[in-house]
């Protein structure tokens, strides 16, 4: 049992670098996908599905049955609960996205997605009003590259200059220029922008399917392991657990089999 008392995701007792997106429909599903994976991974990723409906009652649903680290910061070498990922993807003029992040940040989310394509100033009006408004462990203000669901094709349809790999590195240092300090691409894009950003920014991917699994909308694939030995810190997996059978033993397994290959320790 790692100090603090918290439940052993992994056999040393540290939480899979994982954040399971719980796009569930309304706060009942949320609070059964949370408790079938909070003790496996290290973050639990709440995005507009679930928010728009929902609303700040579904976080504090979550904290309340302990599926959530509270706000307040670390309580131990081993976190008590996953850290809370808000996936609200803000895109906005730089005054409606500070507005945004203000009205969140009681919240206490480690995480904090905005489009990146939204500019520099929308960032860096993201990241300051991040430090004002934290009342607790700082807000990341992870910054969305290129979605993993777009393929060349559809760059070229929408005006992106490809490839995907250049418009996501193109887009990463302008997020970290401005402040950003997560950054949320696919994995076929981790080891490129590991090496660019360095090690401090922290690199989520999501788009991780296991080897021939159903791909859904999804487009720049790759698993897990493959993810993080090329760099990522952190992977997003909602579907793949979620709609499984058993939530719970999926995480599990996903939890054994990454333990060891992640970077970081305690990502919450
Ligand atoms: O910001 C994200 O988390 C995100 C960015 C991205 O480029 N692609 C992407 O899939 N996501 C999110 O990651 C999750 C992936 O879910 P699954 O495809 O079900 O594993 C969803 O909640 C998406 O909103």
């Amino acid at each position: 049992m790692p100090a603090g008392g918290a439940p052993a995701g992994t056999p040393n007792g540290r939480r899979a670098p994982v954040a399971v997106a719980l796009d569930a429909p309304d706060t009942a599903t949320a609070l059964r996908w949370g408790r079938a994976v909070a003790p496996h991974v290290a973050v639990l990723k709440v995005g507009m599905e679930l928010f728009y409906r929902e609303g700040p009652a579904v976080v504090a649903a979550l904290r309340a049955e302990g599926l959530l680290a509270a706000p307040e910061g670390r309580t131990g070498p081993a976190p008590a609960a996953p850290g809370l990922f808000l996936d609200l993807k803000l895109h906005d003029i730089p005054a409606t996205v500070a507005g945004g992040v203000r009205s969140v940040a009681g919240l206490g989310p480690r995480f904090l997605t905005v489009h990146a394509a939204g500019g520099r100033a929308m960032i860096r009006a993201a990241v300051e009003e991040a430090a004002a408004a934290s009342t607790g462990t700082p807000i990341a203000i992870a910054a969305v590259t290129v979605l993993t669901s777009l393929g060349e094709a559809d760059l070229a349809a929408v005006g992106l200059a490809g490839p995907a790999l250049d418009a996501a590195r193109r887009l990463a240092a302008l997020a970290v220029e401005a402040g950003a300090t997560a950054l949320v691409a696919s994995p076929w894009e981790a080891e490129v922008l590991r090496n660019e950003v360095g090690k401090n920014v922290t690199l989520i991917t999501p788009g991780v399917r296991s080897k021939g699994g159903e791909r859904a909308d999804q487009t720049r694939v790759a698993t897990a392991e493959e993810a993080l030995a090329a760099g990522a810190d952190l992977v997003v997996m909602g579907r793949p657990i979620t709609a499984a059978a058993d939530p719970a033993a999926v995480a599990a397994r996903l939890a054994a089999t990454l333990n060891g290959v992640s970077r970081v320790a305690d990502l919450r």
